[in-house]
């Protein structure tokens, strides 16, 4: 069954729309603990638009005593930037994305070529000494794992955009099936398998029946979304309910 990783980014950029502090990230964390959360997922980008670095620290602190039963996964870019960060906060999952600086949101993971792959052979030396996780993101493509196992790295981050995308088509079975064997070649190679970006309670499903060795999918922007209708407590205990491949009722 697959763990849920809160994502705060949408809490964050809320009160960032305001200069009153309002609402406080860090108050979220013991809500989504307390309605059956796993984890909290934060990316700190570099333009602050929603998580600051100032959030880091106090989400950390606000998960003192829940860790690492209750795992902080950072997301970014594997830059000075951000690698400074996770050595300042040491979270018990690090997921790189491809990401650049001005990116509208995450649309596509590592394709792994000479260049990205010296990005990420020179942040996993930086982090060496460093005890924690470190997973790739990467598109629905089962071509792409043995490099990521080859570089090291400890698992893949699924980007489920695309499908989720297709599914309000109808259409995600190509990607679904893409996805699944990504997750089967991830698995033969000994790498965790997570998924995140754009999954819900409709989406979720056919995921987690396709991937049974799902280990955690992070979401934040459809969850807070369907917080707005549901209360917080609800949507997290709705999607932490639907990892676990419990059917809703109604
Ligand atoms: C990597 C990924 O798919 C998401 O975790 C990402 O954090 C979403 O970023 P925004 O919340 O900035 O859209
Ligand atoms: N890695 C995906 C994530 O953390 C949240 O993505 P989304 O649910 O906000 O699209």
């Amino acid at each position: 069954m697959a763990r849920l990783s809160v994502n705060l980014n949408k809490i964050a950029l809320l009160r960032n729309s305001r200069k009153t502090g309002v609402p406080d990230p860090a108050a979220f964390v013991p809500l989504a603990a307390r309605a059956g959360a796993q984890g909290i997922t934060l990316h700190p980008r570099p333009d602050e638009r929603h998580v600051r670095r100032t959030d880091v620290d106090a989400i950390a602190a606000a998960m003192e005593g829940m860790r690492p039963a209750c795992e902080l996964n950072l997301e970014g870019y594997p830059d000075a930037r951000f690698l400074e960060i996770v050595r300042a906060v040491r979270p018990e999952q690090v997921t790189f994305v491809p990401d650049a600086p001005d990116v509208f949101t995450s649309d596509k993971g590592f394709e792994l070529d000479a260049a990205q792959t010296t990005l990420v052979r020179e942040a996993l030396a930086a982090l060496e000494g460093i005890e924690t996780r470190i997973v790739l993101f990467i598109d629905p493509d089962p071509a792409v794992v043995p490099r990521v196992a080859e570089i090291g790295a400890h698992g893949i981050e699924i980007y489920t955009g695309s499908y989720a995308e297709a599914w309000k088509a109808g259409r995600h079975a190509p990607l679904l099936d893409a996805a699944a064997k990504a997750a089967l070649a991830a698995k033969a190679h000994g790498l965790v398998v997570n998924a995140g970006h754009d999954l819900n309670l409709d989406n979720i499903p056919p995921l987690v029946a396709a991937i049974p060795h799902l280990a955690e999918a992070s979401i934040g922007h459809e969850l807070t979304a369907d917080a707005l209708v549901m209360g917080f407590e609800g949507a997290v205990a709705a999607y932490a309910a639907a990892l676990r491949g419990e059917r809703r009722e109604g």
